[in-house]
């Protein structure tokens, strides 16, 4: 099995990059764990405790689970994923049943920031925006997809995200094997982690 971790700011273009490789790769033997449903899920709290919360700090995830999985996937067993909410700020109760494939897609701002995790990658891409284009996406998002409002937004992104993204996220840069910049369209980045991934699986 190949593993690939994918990182980068709340509104790079993770998302979206795996969805474009998916397209590309046309192939079906592949699984993607979102790092979003592996955040702890803190329903011990009240709403209004669980809304004031730290989503952006490498505590808030449960990464013992999330690499219990990976771990367990690459030994080709089958695994019962959290489904998370962000608009109960708590996991769901349900879960989906993953089957192990050929190519496994771990992806989240955090991924790249776990020595445990790390281990466990073949492949790590880390996808950048700038700040000021991942905040505009971000709050988009987040008031027509995530329930969120404005204030809501620009409280998060100065409070936690922020200094959050500067001390964890962008460091974790430096462990990636391949950068994508994300600012616009970027086909050619697109096609070029396509081949490196047809180029890994073919040595898998
Ligand atoms: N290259 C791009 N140009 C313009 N908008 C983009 C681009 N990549 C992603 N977006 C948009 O930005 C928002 C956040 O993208 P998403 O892939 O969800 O980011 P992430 O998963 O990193 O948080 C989405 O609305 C998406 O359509
Ligand atoms: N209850 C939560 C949990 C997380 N967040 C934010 O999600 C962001 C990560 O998700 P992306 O899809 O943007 O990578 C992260 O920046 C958290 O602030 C949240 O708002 N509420």
């Amino acid at each position: 099995m190949l593993v690939i971790g994918i990182a980068g700011g709340t509104g790079s273009g993770k998302t979206t990059v795996v969805d474009k490789i998916i397209q590309q790769l046309d192939i079906e033997g592949m699984n993607i764990l979102s790092q979003d449903n592996y955040y702890h899920d803190n329903h011990n709290l009240t709403l209004t405790e669980r809304e004031a919360l730290n989503y952006d700090h490498p505590k808030s995830i449960d990464f013992d689970l999330l690499i219990k999985h990976v771990k367990a996937l690459k030994n080709h067993e089958p695994i019962e994923q959290p489904i998370y909410s962000f608009v109960t700020h708590g996991r769901t109760g349900d879960h989906v049943t993953v089957e192990p494939k050929n190519v496994l897609v771990v992806e989240g701002i955090l991924v790249l920031t776990n020595k445990e995790l790390l281990k466990e990658f073949d492949l790590k891409v880390f996808v950048h925006a700038d700040s000021d284009e991942r905040l505009i996406r971000r709050i988009r998002r987040d008031t027509q997809e995530r329930g969120r409002d404005l204030n809501e937004v620009l409280h998060r992104y100065q409070t936690t995200l922020k200094p959050m993204h500067q001390e964890f996220i962008e460091p974790s840069k430096n462990e990636a094997d391949l950068i994508i910049p994300n600012m616009r369209q970027n086909s050619v980045a697109i096609d070029f982690l396509t081949t490196v991934i047809k180029n890994s699986l073919r040595k898998h």
